[in-house]
C-alpha cells in the first residue's frame, strides 16, 4: 500500500503531514492527516490516537484548530486525523448537497445501500485499512486510543464499545450517543443501511454500551458543552450517562459550563484528553 506525501509542517519539534492513498475499501483516492511528534524522529515507536472528526469536517479541521500539537509533542503522541466520508469523482452525494448526508458525513459505518455501499464503507476504513497503513509506514506502537467529536463521538465511541480490545481508552467531546434516535443518525442510518432498525443499532453507543462485559469497559471521558445548539435534539448524552450508571460503569461525563458545539470547545479541552489517554497507554 502506497501513500502520497502532499503537504509537511514543521510544528512543536514534530512534523504535521497530509497523505492520500489509493483506498481497498471505500474506492477512492482518501487523504488523512498525521502528527509525529519529535520523539518519533529516530524511528522510535510511539502512541497513536486516533481522531474522528464531525459533520463536514475534512483531515484538517481538528489539525488547524485544535491546537493539540504542543502537548502531543511533550507526551510524545502521534495523531491520526481521517477524512469523515469517501470524495472524488463518482462518489455518491446528497442530492441536496446536504451537509448531514454524503461528502463529510459518512457516519463511520460501512453502507450497506445504493448508492452509497460502492464507496462508504467508513468502519472499515477507519478499523482495518488506515490501521494496516499507518503500522507499514510510520513508528507507531500497538498502543492506540480513540477520540471524536460530534459525528466522530459518535464514531469514536461506537467504534471502541465494538472493538474493545483495540484502544486502551476513548474519549469523545459532544457524542451523537443515541444515532438511532435523533434526525442526524436517522438520516444516515436510513439512507446507508436501508429500514431495517437492527443494522442502526450495530452503531448505537447508547446499546452497544450495554453489550460490554466488565472487562471490557474502556476508560471514557466525555465532555460536553452545555451552550451546544445541537444538545437536546441531537447529542442526548443522558442515554449514555443512564445506561453507563446502570452498569456501573464510571465514565467520566463532564459538562462544560458555557461552551458550544465548535472547535472553540475542543481546543479548551484537548489537553485533558490527550493527558487522559496518555495515562493508559
Ligand atoms: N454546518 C452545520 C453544522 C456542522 C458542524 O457544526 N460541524 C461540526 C461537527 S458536527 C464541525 O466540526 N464543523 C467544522 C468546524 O467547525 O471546523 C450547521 O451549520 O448547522
Amino acid at each position: 500500500m502506497t501513500i502520497k506525501l502532499l503537504a509537511s509542517n514543521k510544528v512543536f519539534g514534530g512534523v504535521h503531514q497530509r497523505y492520500s492513498h489509493q483506498s481497498e475499501s471505500t474506492q477512492c483516492e482518501m487523504t488523512f492527516a498525521v502528527y509525529m511528534p519529535p520523539q518519533a524522529a529516530e524511528d522510535t515507536p510511539v502512541p497513536l490516537l486516533y481522531w474522528l472528526s464531525g459533520l463536514t469536517c475534512s483531515d484538517e479541521n481538528f489539525m488547524q484548530k485544535a491546537g493539540a500539537f504542543k502537548v502531543a509533542a511533550e507526551l510524545g503522541m502521534a495523531i491520526v486525523a481521517p477524512d469523515t466520508s469517501p470524495r472524488g469523482e463518482g462518489v455518491a452525494d446528497d442530492p441536496k448537497g446536504a451537509y448531514d448526508l454524503g461528502l463529510g458525513a459518512g457516519f463511520y459505518v460501512n453502507a450497506s445501500q445504493a448508492p452509497w455501499a460502492k464507496h462508504y464503507q467508513m468502519y472499515s476504513y477507519i478499523c482495518e485499512e488506515l490501521p494496516a497503513l499507518l503500522e507499514q509506514h510510520f513508528p507507531i506502537s500497538q498502543q492506540r486510543a480513540i477520540a471524536g467529536h460530534s459525528m466522530g463521538g459518535h464514531g469514536a465511541l461506537s467504534i471502541a464499545f465494538k472493538n474493545p480490545q483495540r484502544y486502551s481508552s476513548v474519549s469523545a467531546f459532544s457524542p451523537i450517543c443515541q444515532p438511532t434516535n435523533c434526525p442526524w443518525g436517522q438520516k444516515a442510518f436510513a439512507a446507508y443501511l436501508g429500514n431495517d432498525q437492527l443494522r442502526w443499532q450495530e452503531h448505537d453507543s447508547s446499546l452497544l454500551i450495554k453489550q460490554l462485559k466488565p472487562e471490557q469497559q474502556l476508560p471514557l471521558l466525555i465532555d460536553q458543552g452545555s451552550d451546544d445548539n445541537f444538545l437536546a435534539e441531537q447529542l442526548k448524552p443522558e442515554t449514555l450517562v443512564d445506561a453507563a450508571k446502570q452498569l456501573d460503569y464510571p465514565i467520566n461525563f463532564r459538562v462544560q459550563q458555557g461552551y458550544d458545539h465548535s472547535y472553540f470547545f475542543i481546543a479548551s479541552f484537548i489537553e485533558d484528553h490527550l493527558r487522559f489517554h496518555f495515562k493508559y497507554f
